[in-house]
């Protein structure tokens, strides 16, 4: 990012777009930390699909004292919200491109610590730790570094995934904090189609990285599996989770799937 010397007021953002499955965001490397954080109009139409770059997210990398690097996540409308499973995997990526990581690393986000490694085009993610799932008559909840609802969802190709998202996520008991909603239609024993539709961003993803990893360990609590490893097909492609339960909790979660760079850019600002 620099300034243009004539136009002390004219900002040129230099950028990345990534996607995971179909989940994009716009990556900055703010490890000089001029990046303008407080400042959600503009991240908001950094994210606009016709006024600006368009994607479901922002991503700042950023340096830390510990750690490789550290990662914050802004969603669509503007505002930092709380892990996002397919922007850490991007964030490997683009770790790794930039030359900040090799093949494995551990970093910072909004959530805690993460250890990921990376093979090709190929992220493999550890969540965090899961202790808790609520189970509801009709849905479990759970957090899987991002607030899941998670329902069954028999006719997922033909529903009003925007309606009926978004009358779960405003209702009670979420209201404006909200949540993210997930859909599942059970595939095999070791297979689950799934659609989200995501907080701030307000409409469905093409994937959501912490949403299929509820999705995962709900259909491991419910019974629906009982493999480790379980494939989730979403529209933008497929994710793999694996996993393993320890008395009532779930650990050594992995996200993994492909990441991949789409463009460099500049844009005024
Ligand atoms: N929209 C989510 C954060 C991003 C989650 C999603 N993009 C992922 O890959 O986990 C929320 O505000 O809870």
């Amino acid at each position: 990012m620099y300034f243009c010397p004539h136009q002390i007021e004219e900002m040129i953002l230099s950028f990345y777009k990534y996607q995971g499955t179909g989940n994009d965001f716009v990556l900055v490397d703010n490890r000089h930390d001029i990046f303008p954080k407080n400042n959600t109009k503009l991240i908001r139409k950094l994210c606009d699909r016709k006024f600006g770059i368009g994607a479901d997210g922002l991503i700042l990398l950023e340096n830390d004292e510990t750690y490789d690097f550290k990662m914050i996540y802004y969603n669509a409308d503007g505002n930092e919200s709380t892990m996002c499973g397919n922007g850490g995997r991007c964030m490997v990526a683009f770790a790794n491109f930039l030359g900040v990581i090799q093949q494995e690393t551990t970093f910072i986000a909004i959530d805690g610590t993460h250890y990921a490694s990376i093979e090709a085009d190929v992220v493999n993610l550890q969540m965090q730790d899961v202790t808790t799932i609520e189970n509801h008559d009709e849905h479990v909840f759970l957090d899987t570094g991002s607030p899941h609802h998670v329902t069954f969802k028999e006719e997922i190709s033909q529903f009003d995934i925007k309606k009926e998202g978004a009358a779960i996520r405003y209702g009670a008991p979420y209201f404006e904090e909200g949540t993210n909603v997930n859909f599942v239609k059970k595939l095999s024993e070791t297979e689950f189609r799934v659609r989200t539709y995501e907080r701030g961003v307000e409409d469905e993803t093409l994937s959501c990285g912490t949403g299929v990893t509820a999705v995962a360990l709900a259909m491991h609590h419910l019974q629906e599996t009982s493999a480790n490893t379980v494939t989730l097909q979403v529209e933008g492609g497929s994710l793999e989770v694996s996993f393993e339960k320890e008395a009532t909790s779930y650990k050594n979660i992995f996200l993994k799937g492909k990441a991949t760079q789409v463009f460099k850019g500049e844009i005024s600002c």
